[in-house]
């Protein structure tokens, strides 16, 4: 039994001998169908992606609604093989609890595209200009919408891409997005939304601020005309909504790849691609939530059909305020950066542990909690709730601290720095704070490369790692350090943590909490005891 459609037809009583649903309708035909008439086009075709978006795709099509998704992958060719093109463009879900195990073949792309390879590039453009082709999402990660460095400069790749033609292939995804909307622009400009998936605060916004940042400077160059960028800020033409999502997706694992081997699949072992595990099938869990602002331009999917939230922006902030700043992400970043000090191999192992469950427990009840509003559509305690107890505990889907761990440089903005900044607007105790400080020493501690064991590491991949990493140079386990001379220029940064943590009593306990978790082996493990019991 394999992953592809000749497979689904020549073993189907294999398939439903092992459990696994697959999709009714004639995928090959529906294939071909969408990639003459394409109507959504997906940008970052990673697994929340494909067990998502391509899931309510797929339910569409099962439904008679016709909008399969062109999935484009920005980086990476070799990935996209190996995770969708070597099966037909299909995923095997997996959606693990503690109860039970729920396998499912969705095919809701017809057909993907590498848009670093130049012929693909130039497939994604002719689909791009289709009037017909009038919804776009993307999950390409916080970093893929970056458009300036830490101090607020523009980044040097993105100059670069100001100064390129604007039909050129770009490889800066606000870039690529400009020059291909510029394409739309040129063919009549039919209306379109733009839906950002990713983790962070107004995505939307700061989706539409890097794709204009891009566009005003090829006005300024005088390589388009002013009337583009006009088209581009007219939200009947181009909308950009605000968008939530949550359903925790960690990379394929390979105890799930094992139990697929046994259920007789013959093709769902891993490939580490770089630091990567890819395979046909993504395990995630059953819950799942997506709000997105109504505020579209042009047709759309009837996603309201498939438990999708379409509401006010109001709601869609305060839920992302629940979710992204304080019940849920700041709480996988604190188990994320502990989790590999501490070479912890799972989010639920950490969570029997008694100090960093306490750890999260106290940062979501007690420090990040006062500052939610409720969103109306879920009570945030019993989101929390079902976060801390049943999410992150659910033992059937392991989750590596590492995956959480990348880019954390560019999520504490989010994940912390909200509540921060929420703090200090409203004239609260920041002094009485006791994870949030933790976290941040820890995630210090972390850039060291050591773990608590005193054995080396290696860091997950983040945009500042060399930069940060330069500034700890000399900070050596067991020694002496001088802890404000060395954190200063890091602590400060309002970039990095959303405020200068110079402005409030938090600079002066990271840079304490540094020094006893730089003290020696076990330092880490002893400091957060220590602090979370006290
Ligand atoms: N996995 C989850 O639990 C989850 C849940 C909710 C939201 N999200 C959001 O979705 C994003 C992707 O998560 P995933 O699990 O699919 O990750 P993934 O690693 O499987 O996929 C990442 C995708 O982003 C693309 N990408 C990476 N760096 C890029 C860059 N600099 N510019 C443009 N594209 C880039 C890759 O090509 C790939 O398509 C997350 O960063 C997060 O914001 C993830
Ligand atoms: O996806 P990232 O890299 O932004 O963050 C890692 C996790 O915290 C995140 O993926 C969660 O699993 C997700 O936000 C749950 O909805």
């Amino acid at each position: 039994m394999k992953l592809t459609i000749e497979s689904l037809r020549e073993h189907a009583d294999e398939f439903e001998k092992a459990g696994v649903r697959v999709p009714e309708f004639d995928i090959a035909q529906i294939q071909e169908k969408g990639k003459k008439d394409p109507r959504w086009v997906h940008i970052g075709a990673g697994n929340i992606f494909r067990v998502f978006q391509n899931r309510i795709a797929d339910d569409l099509l099962a439904d008679g609604e016709f909008w399969p998704i062109t999935a484009v992958q920005p980086r990476g060719p070799e990935t996209l093989k190996r995770s969708l093109q070597d099966f037909d463009n299909l995923t095997l879900e997996v959606v693990l609890s503690n109860e039970k195990t729920d396998y499912r073949v969705i095919a809701g792309i017809s057909e993907s595209l590498a848009s670093e390879l130049e012929e693909d590039f130039q497939r994604l453009r002719e689909v791009f200009v289709q009037p017909q082709m009038s919804f776009v999402t993307l999950t390409i990660t916080e970093k893929g919408y970056v458009v300036t460095d830490s101090k607020g400069e523009l980044r040097d790749d993105v100059v670069e891409e100001i100064e390129k033609d604007p039909e050129a292939n770009h490889l800066h995804t606000m870039a690529e997005l400009a020059g291909l909307l510029l394409a739309r622009y040129n063919a009549g400009g039919a209306p379109i939304t733009l839906v950002s998936a990713d983790n962070f605060s107004h995505n939307g916004d700061v989706m539409k601020k890097g794709i204009l940042t891009v566009a005003e400077g090829w006005v300024e160059r005088g390589a388009v005309a002013p009337e583009f960028v006009e088209w581009l800020k007219d939200e009947s033409k181009v909308s950009y909504p605000i968008t939530v999502i949550d359903k925790i997706t960690p990379r394929p694992s390979e105890v799930v790849a094992e139990q697929l081997a046994e259920l007789g699949f013959e093709d769902m072992e891993l490939e580490v691609i770089g630091r990567t595990p890819m395979a046909g099938f993504v395990n995630t869990e059953p819950a799942e939530y997506l709000l997105i602002e109504d505020k579209f331009a042009g047709e759309r999917p009837p996603l309201e059909k498939y438990g999708v939230i379409i509401t006010d922006r109001e709601t869609c902030d305060q839920f992302e305020r629940m979710k992204v700043t304080t019940c849920l992400n700041p709480l996988h970043t604190a188990l994320a950066v502990t989790g590999c000090l501490l070479r912890f191999p799972t989010i639920d192992s950490e969570m029997r542990d008694e100090d960093l469950s306490r750890l999260v427990h106290v940062l979501g009840y007690n420090e990040a909690m006062p500052v939610v509003t409720d969103p109306g559509v879920v009570s945030p305690q019993e989101f929390l709730k079902e976060v801390l107890e049943v999410r992150f505990p659910n033992q059937a889907l392991p989750d590596d601290p590492a995956r959480i761990a990348m880019d954390t440089s560019q999520k504490i903005p989010i994940r912390y720095g909200v509540t921060l900044n929420e703090y200090e607007r409203r004239g609260m105790d920041m002094d009485s704070l006791v994870a949030i400080p933790l976290v941040f020493a820890a995630w210090c501690r972390y850039l060291l490369g050591i773990a608590d064991d005193g054995e080396p590491f290696t860091p997950s991949t983040d945009p500042l790692l060399d930069e940060l990493q330069e500034q700890l140079k000399d900070v050596n386990l067991g020694e002496p350090v001088d802890a404000h001379a060395k954190l200063q220029p890091i602590l400060s940064n309002a970039n990095i943590f959303g405020i200068d943590l110079y402005t409030t009593p938090l600079a002066e306990k990271v840079e304490s909490l540094f020094t006893r978790m730089v003290a020696g082996p076990g330092a880490v493990r002893s400091t957060i005891h220590e602090e979370i019991n006290k």
